[in-house]
């Protein structure tokens, strides 16, 4: 059975545009999967309605066989405690320190007064140590998240992602605000993560060459639509230029 299957899936923010038009894919346990394709294509929209931090309108997403669009409150919290999500911006709590920051992905797991007092147990604050150990930034666990490079604040958007003990890890251009080093320290743990504990990743990127380097399964966006879906290895530069049109030019080196 397939984690996550979406079927039919449209999306428009106004009545004259469709952002997403009849998406139709599914993602088998312990895939890693990029999604890729130019500005606009949909790409972070087609992942937000995976855990519907946007609506859907038309089509169905099923994850583990329940209906993400027909979700009440409860069921649609438990689904996100399911799915954790990396952001281009990290989405951090500033002012806050690390380990908190970390400890903030079992927030889906307590009852609202538990989370606001930050209460926290001592096998959570071990498991938060623990995945800054493994991501090495242990060290800096007591720093408040803003004197951290990019790099380093988004290994511990990786360890809250971590925390929540996820099935699925939806990645959105996790390295467009990173320099190459720190983007291919940030890709080897998402493939790792990936290979080691069985969680399947979803990573948006802009890079054809990252997504071509790191997933097996490239699905290709062109203006809302699914023009390419297959092994990485079989994306060659006919197809990155039908996904990016003009602007693929200075992409087929791969
Ligand atoms: N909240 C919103 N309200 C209205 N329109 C939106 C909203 N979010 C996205 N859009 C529009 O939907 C289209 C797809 O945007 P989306 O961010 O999903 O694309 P993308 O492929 O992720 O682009 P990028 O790579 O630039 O982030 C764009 O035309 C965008 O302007």
């Amino acid at each position: 059975m397939s984690l996550l299957k979406v079927e039919g899936l449209s999306k428009f923010y106004d009545r004259e545009t469709k952002v997403l038009k009849d998406v139709n894919f599914e993602v088998k346990a312990g895939e890693f999967l990029s999604i890729i394709g130019p500005s606009g294509a949909g790409k972070s929209t087609l992942l937000r309605c995976m855990n519907r931090l946007v609506e859907i309108n038309e089509g169905k997403v099923i994850f583990n066989g329940l209906d993400v669009g027909a979700m009440k409150k409860k069921e649609l919290r438990k689904l996100r405690t399911n799915i954790g999500m990396i952001f281009q911006h990290y989405n951090l709590v500033p002012r806050l320190t690390v380990i908190e920051n970390v400890l903030h992905g079992r927030f889906g797991y307590k009852s609202t007064i538990q989370g606001v007092l930050g209460r926290f147990t001592e096998p959570e604050k071990e498991q938060a140590f623990f995945l800054l150990e493994k991501l090495g930034i242990s060290e800096h666990a007591y720093k408040r998240c803003d004197q951290l490079s990019g790099g380093q604040q988004q290994r511990v958007g990786i360890c809250r992602a971590l925390i929540q003990e996820p099935e699925l890890i939806l990645c959105d251009e996790p390295i467009a605000s990173l320099d190459p080093n720190s983007s291919k320290v940030i890709m080897d743990y998402l493939k790792s993560i990936s290979t080691e504990m069985g969680i399947t990743c979803i990573v948006n990127l802009h890079q054809v060459e990252v997504a071509k380097e790191y997933a097996s399964r490239i699905v290709g966006l062109k203006q809302g639509e699914i023009v390419f879906d297959g092994p990485s290895k079989l994306l060659y530069g006919e197809q990155i230029q039908n996904i990016y049109g003009m602007e693929s030019r200075e992409l087929i080196t791969v």
